[in-house]
């Protein structure tokens, strides 16, 4: 890319249409580039400029770059060889964009920010998707002639005509998509049957159509605007239907679009979320539920972004499920280590996938609220100071399965925990939570892990069926995870506090985790108690004063109590525990790399 001085102009980044430019150039009167391209150096050098990359020096577009690049199309940079840049990525997720209201609210915060030169990511209109797949679930079995009638097509129709109609724009944007929509469905009737595939093109009308009003809003108030579909622009992906990983080859070849259409032609680019295109087959995937989140940290990355924002309808990533605790807090920083881990445990909030990208680019993230702009939101960058640091945040998952694997075979035996996880491998089972000794492995399943497979009762005898050839095996369903995201480093002050309130609340524990990221703890418990656990976890923790207390007082002068041994988690066995508290430094990739699922 071509390298940028960053400078503040006084002008919008956002690209204008013709007479806008033109209003813009005579507000600017005689005022040369020469003079900009001076303007922007001292700019510069008073931030302390004068290095060159990517974080440091970025131009806010300039908007006489813009008009040079318009008069001569082909010519991507200034004559002092510096370019209007894309600099952030902001994702808005399905709450955000749920209504016309809501989606001017959006345009109205995306313009507010006029230095900024933002990719916009977006999801399905408010529950669209899950809209699309209880339709698709329906047709299946009402027969064609009652498709049209479905309730849940006629929300999807209403939903995006009423807001077309409120925003003014041109009811053409989506009547297309949805008459292509209603044919789908009936196509479904007919064939009575839902495949992964049809799912995947069933779901993806939502985030093209949500994408296309945007856009077209977006233009009509005179901030130029292009629709992007990811299929389209180089989101390549795994085969996975409903749940696709993004493949490397996507970085290069969404920069180069993204960027080369800039360059060209300067637009806000409007890109769906969640959806990509498969690379063997070519047909329209998705990237698991809550997936645009992903969407845009693959473009934070591709594009080496200095930020990408996440825009949810909550302060940030808070201290807990709001929906279990209303007490729940912002948590202000995290890392991506912390916030990968929370997001994979089951804070809904945050794709489990998609800080990989962010990592590995080094792209901040922030997740801010688009109903409170004022809110500061939740920073997630590579590291913080974890010197203070105690608990960040407490994260339910409910209704797993718990597995007691033991060895039939004598103390001493090697190869028996490839044995198990070669079993899991070839199911294709996904697993969370691990506690091993020599001779025997608990473990935790998700059943929901994939959003269109439940792990039915079948499966699992399956998987038991083939453990039993080697093992003695208990399974236990209905049990949730709570999982202690903070830092590890202080695992026994979190313990010993945590054991406290769960003893007290009669919560017994049946396995205990920690994983070799060293920020999560996981306790394993009845479903029946977990709510009310994470709710007095989150009232010890948080309500009285405890981890700020903590954070002033290092801990040193804290002594455990009598019934609870200072435990360190990775090489302990405690008696209040049961047998697995031995936690394995290997790191399970249950299906991908360690850092996902
Ligand atoms: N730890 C948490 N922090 C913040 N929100 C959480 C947390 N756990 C669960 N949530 C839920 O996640 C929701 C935001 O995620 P999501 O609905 O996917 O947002 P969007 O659709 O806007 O991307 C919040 O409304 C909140 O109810
Ligand atoms: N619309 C998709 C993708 C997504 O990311 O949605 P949201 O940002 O609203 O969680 C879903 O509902 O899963």
């Amino acid at each position: 890319m071509a390298m940028s001085y960053l400078f503040t102009a006084p002008t919008s980044c956002f690209a204008r249409p013709r007479k806008s430019l033109r209003d813009l150039s005579s507000r600017l009167g005689s005022q040369s580039f020469l003079e900009w391209e001076l303007l922007g150096k001292a700019a510069c050098e008073k931030r302390g400029g004068g290095q060159i990359g990517k974080n440091s020096l970025t131009v806010f577009c300039q908007q006489g770059v813009v008009s040079v690049a318009r008069k001569d199309e082909a010519v991507s940079q200034s004559f002092d060889g510096s370019t209007a840049q894309l600099n952030i990525v902001m994702k808005f997720g399905g709450s955000s964009v749920a209504s016309a209201e809501r989606m001017r609210e959006v345009a109205d915060l995306i313009l507010s920010f006029p230095n900024e030169c933002p990719i916009i990511v977006l999801s399905a209109m408010g529950k669209t998707t899950n809209k699309l797949l209880l339709a698709g679930e329906k047709a299946v079995g009402c027969g064609i002639s009652h498709v049209s009638e479905m309730d849940e097509l006629s929300f999807v129709k209403e939903l995006h005509l009423k807001t077309v109609d409120e925003l003014a724009v041109d009811r053409l944007i989506v009547s297309g998509l949805l008459d292509e929509l209603e044919q789908l469905l009936k196509g479904i009737a007919m064939m009575k049957e839902l495949t992964l595939r049809t799912k995947d093109y069933l779901v993806s009308f939502g985030e093209c159509m949500s994408t296309r009003i945007f856009a077209a809003y977006l233009n009509k108030i005179g901030a130029k605007a292009r629709q992007y579909d990811a299929f389209d622009i180089g989101f390549i992906t795994t085969d996975d239907f409903t749940n696709a990983d993004i493949l490397e080859a996507t970085y290069p070849a969404v920069a180069k679009r993204l960027h080369g259409d800039w360059i060209r032609d300067p637009a806000i680019p409007v890109v769906t979320g969640f959806l990509g295109k498969g690379w063997k087959s070519c047909a329209v995937t998705t990237l698991g539920r809550g997936g645009s989140d992903l969407t845009a940290t693959t473009i934070g990355k591709a594009l080496g972004l200095r930020e990408i924002q996440v825009w949810k309808d909550v302060d940030g990533v808070l201290t807990c499920d709001p929906n279990i605790h209303p007490k729940a807090e912002p948590v202000p920083h995290l890392t991506f280590d912390e916030a990968a881990e929370l997001a994979y445990f089951g804070a809904q909030v945050l794709h489990p996938q998609s800080m990989r990208p962010a990592r590995e680019g080094d792209v901040p993230v922030r997740v801010k609220n688009s109903y409170n702009r004022q809110a500061p939101g939740t920073l997630i960058t590579r590291s913080r100071d974890m010197s203070k640091a105690l608990l960040t945040s407490i994260v339910l998952k409910q209704n797993i399965t718990l597995l007691d694997i033991v060895s039939t075979r004598m103390l001493g035996q090697y190869g028996f925990l490839a044995k198990v996880f070669s079993i899991f491998e070839d199911l294709g089972i996904s697993v969370d939570s691990v506690a091993t000794s020599e001779v025997s492995i608990s473990l935790t399943l998700d059943p929901s892990k994939i959003w269109s497979r439940e792990l039915i009762q079948q499966e699992l005898d399956h998987v038991v069926e083939e453990l039993e050839k080697i093992s003695v095996v208990n399974l236990l369903q209905g049990r949730s995870i709570i999982s202690l995201i903070g830092n590890v480093q202080r695992s026994s002050l979190i313990l010993e506090r945590a054991f406290n309130v769960l003893r007290k609340n009669g919560v017994n524990v049946q396995m205990i985790s920690q994983g070799a990221s060293k920020v999560n703890i996981s306790l394993v418990v009845n479903d029946s108690e977990a709510k009310q656990a994470v709710a007095a976890l989150h009232e010890a923790f948080f309500e009285d004063g405890f981890n700020a207390e903590i954070q002033s007082d290092d801990g040193r002068h804290r002594t455990a109590p009598a019934c609870f041994p200072t435990i360190d988690p990775l090489n302990s066995h405690c008696p209040t525990l049961g047998s697995y508290l031995r936690v394995p430094s290997l790191s399970l990739p249950p299906r991908r790399s360690a850092f996902g699922r």
